[in-house]
């Protein structure tokens, strides 16, 4: 057997090693996938998508490919808004899609997404729905803020004080009560009508550049609190920007997928895992 194919993408600098394992062979384990994301001993990445035939994993969706999601520390999660627009660039120009829209199924449900002219990615993210409130402890600060569900879910504060003031090297506090599985921590400032800002503290990864299910939950939340449950806005993550529409029958993620390098990660490295 020879190495196994690796690609190397990201989405707002969120940044994932893409697996083609269309039969679903690869053995992903928890420390495999630990051991890919480190950015030491490993490529280095936020999160791991394995390109896997929908029917090799036995999984009930529309999409015939699906997108295999994992945290860079091994966990895995429902849904990926980046992840999914690196996913189905990287599908179209494998020729594994032939249009331009097209479904992937996801553990969140199926995605229809649509890959533009300029290799930006339309994802059809599903329902935002607001779950209720919570707090978290940063740096020994109390914030309150909205608990929004896009498949995964999402506490998201919004802060008055700018959100790059924020120190969030460890890990925020939560109620775990009221986030059993984890939860994604976003901090909004609202820059004027239709501009956010934002940071993110993800689950099972840390702080990252981006978090496309969190830039839908943030614009969720701040139209929740502004008494509306419908509208548009752009959202600045540290690595980008991305723009999102919210409404009653479903929400969008557009931006950017770009890809990095491609190559072959080595079968006894792979095999020591
Ligand atoms: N970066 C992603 C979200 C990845 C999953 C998340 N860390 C979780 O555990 O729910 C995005 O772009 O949405």
């Amino acid at each position: 057997m020879g190495g196994i194919e690796f690609l190397k993408g990201h989405g707002t600098q969120n940044d994932f090693v893409l697996l083609p394992d269309a039969a679903g062979l690869l053995d992903l384990t928890p420390d495999r996938v630990a051991a890919l994301c480190d950015r030491q001993r490993g490529l280095g990445a936020d999160g791991v998508l394995r390109v896997v035939r929908s029917a090799a994993l036995g999984l009930p969706s529309e999409g015939e490919w699906f997108m295999d999601y994992r945290n860079a520390d091994g966990s895995v999660a429902e849904m990926c808004g980046n992840g999914m627009r690196v996913f189905a660039r990287y599908l179209a120009e494998a020729g594994l899609e032939t249009g331009t829209e097209f479904v992937v199924g996801s553990r969140a449900g199926d995605r229809l997404v649509r890959v533009h002219p300029d290799r930006s990615v339309t994802v059809q993210m599903g329902l935002a729905r607001i779950t209720g409130t919570s707090v978290t402890v940063v740096g020994g600060r109390e914030l309150s803020g909205v608990a929004v569900d896009v498949g995964n879910p999402h506490l998201v504060s919004t802060l008055d004080d700018d959100v790059a003031s924020l120190d969030l090297r460890d890990q925020p506090c939560f109620d775990t009560d009221s986030f059993p599985e984890g939860v994604n921590l976003e901090f909004v400032n609202v820059l004027a009508d239709g501009e956010l800002r934002m940071r993110v503290h993800e689950r099972g990864v840390g702080e990252t550049r981006s978090c496309g299910t969190g830039t839908v939950a943030a614009v969720a939340a701040v139209l929740h609190l502004d008494g509306s449950d419908a509208g548009s806005a752009t959202v600045d993550i540290p690595g980008g920007r991305v723009s999102v529409t919210v409404g009653r029958d479903g929400s969008t993620l557009t931006g950017p997928a770009e890809f990095v390098a491609r190559g072959e990660l080595d079968e006894s490295w792979w095999r020591a895992g």
